[in-house]
């Protein structure tokens, strides 16, 4: 039996299913290809810095000129080109990401607590210092990440956000992304794409210092990049190609799955959706579903092979057995549309974000309306990281303050851990301590 990507052999006896993906493998999450492209690409960067910007700006993207810097006026512009139900659209999702992380950011709080007598310790937050966000515009205009990162960003205080984003085959950046950019708080934007983009802003090429970290999503270039440039600076996570799971019984309306599977299929040929459900009449309902919209749909010829090759529908026996295959696909999205999402809500343990019943549809949250933050983690990444947030951009810096009479609370124990690993510089910290204390 074929196996749908990441349902693993673990789980095969609790499954069938009913429409199993076309090819056998999932599609290659490190394709060395990609793995050999970018690491030529970024050594090349650090070596011959805006030289090699420019060749590759040139040959991947058609830039003559090389990155471009947009004045701040001519970011603030973008909106004016835009018809006027877009640029509200837009207004109305950064600010709306933008709450939402205003609330995840006073749910963090500093503090200072009396561990033991005369000793205090305490924790605060502190915004990394410049951040470089991937604003990603090749297949399409993501307009809505730039809400999640470099909103995100200023809400969480980073003093300095640069953005990089793609030309479009006029040369130009994406008016839409840009707006979106400008009202999410940009201090500095380039037309600038792919791995050139995120190592320029990395080793400082811009004409600015190198940032503390990258974040954003992109291709399987981009999403690489990130990964090899991990140590030099921080990264928010690795979000690939986007994928939706969506688990529903009886009471579900298939031709709403049906379309809620389609809409991320569209992001690419290898995007997978999956249907776990535990009414073998609705997994039919909604094969035939997606059938019939897929040709109603302009972007038949990425969602068709998307759900031909990497779509599949599960049929399980109980709903534990829903939650077991569900936690060990950990999908980047998961939609719940069933008579109990409550349990549901309580049992599910792996997934990126969460959509509770019919009305909560993945759209609402990957174009800033619901709030949520939509770079997510992709490729089973849910398993053991959770989505861009507030808290990524904030460093929980801890201190201590002891007081004198602490001392012997801590100096003597430190002395008899030192020496016992032989590590005599330290015990004598701790002694010297014990001694002007006593003394
Ligand atoms: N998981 C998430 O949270 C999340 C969020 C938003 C977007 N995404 C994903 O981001 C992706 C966006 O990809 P995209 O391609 O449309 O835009 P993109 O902006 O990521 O990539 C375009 C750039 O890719 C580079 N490139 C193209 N071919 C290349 C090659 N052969 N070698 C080196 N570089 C090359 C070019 O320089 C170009 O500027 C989609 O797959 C989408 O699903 C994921
Ligand atoms: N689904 C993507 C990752 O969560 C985000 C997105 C924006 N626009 C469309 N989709
Ligand atoms: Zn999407």
């Amino acid at each position: 039996m074929k196996l749908s990507h990441r349902f693993t052999t673990a789980f095969a006896d609790r499954f069938t299913l009913l429409k199993a993906p076309g090819v056998d493998a999932p599609p290659a999450q490190r394709d060395p290809e990609v793995i050999e492209t970018v690491s030529r690409m970024l050594s090349e960067i650090e070596h011959q810095g805006m030289d090699a910007i420019r060749r590759y700006a040139s040959s991947l993207d058609g830039q003559s000129d090389g990155p471009v810097e947009l004045g701040a006026a001519e970011v603030a512009r973008s909106g004016d080109r835009l018809p006027k139900d877009l640029r509200e659209a837009i207004e109305l999702g950064a600010e709306r990401t933008r709450r939402f992380a205003a609330l995840q950011r006073a749910h963090l709080t500093d503090f200072e607590e009396e561990l033991a007598p005369g000793l205090l310790v305490g924790q605060r937050y502190v915004p990394v210092g410049a951040v470089g966000a991937y604003l990603p515009a090749g297949r399409f205009p993501l307009t809505a990440s730039a809400f999640m990162t470099v909103g995100v960003a200023k809400v969480a205080g980073v003093p300095t956000v640069l953005g990089c984003t793609p030309p479009q085959p006029d040369g130009r950046a994406n008016d839409a992304v840009t707006y979106a950019a400008h009202v999410s708080g940009i201090d500095h934007l380039y037309v600038l794409g792919g791995v050139q983009a995120l190592a320029a802003m990395a080793f400082g090429l811009l004409d600015r210092a190198p940032v503390d970290m990258i974040v954003g999503a992109g291709n399987a270039y981009v999403a690489e990049a990130k990964r090899q440039l991990f140590g030099t600076v921080a990264i928010d996570l690795l979000a690939g190609p986007s994928e939706v799971a969506v688990i529903a019984d009886e009471t579900a309306d298939a031709e709403a799955v049906a379309a809620d599977l389609l809409g991320q299929a569209e992001h690419g040929p290898t995007s997978p959706a999956a249907l776990v459900t535990t009414s073998e009449q609705l997994g039919r309902d909604v094969i035939a579903a997606v059938e019939r919209q897929l040709a109603t749909l302009s972007t038949r010829d990425i969602c068709g092979p998307a759900w031909r090759d990497h779509g599949s529908v599960v049929l399980v026996g109980s709903r534990e057995d829903a939650v077991a295959v569900m936690d060990e696909f950990a999908p980047e999205h998961l939609e719940v549309h069933t008579a109990e999402d409550d349990w549901y809500h309580d049992a599910l343990r792996n997934y990126g974000s969460l959509f509770l019943g019919h009305w909560s549809t993945v759209a609402y949250s990957d174009k800033g309306m619901a709030g949520t933050n939509h770079t997510l983690p992709t490729a089973g990444g849910a398993k053991h990281s959770a989505g861009l947030s507030v808290s990524r951009y904030l460093k929980p810096l801890t201190y201590q303050r002891v007081a004198r009479e602490a001392t012997p609370l801590l100096a003597e124990a430190v002395e008899v851990i030192s020496a016992s690993e032989g590590m005599s510089a330290h015990e004598a910290t701790a002694t010297l301590r014990l001694r002007t204390y006593a003394g």
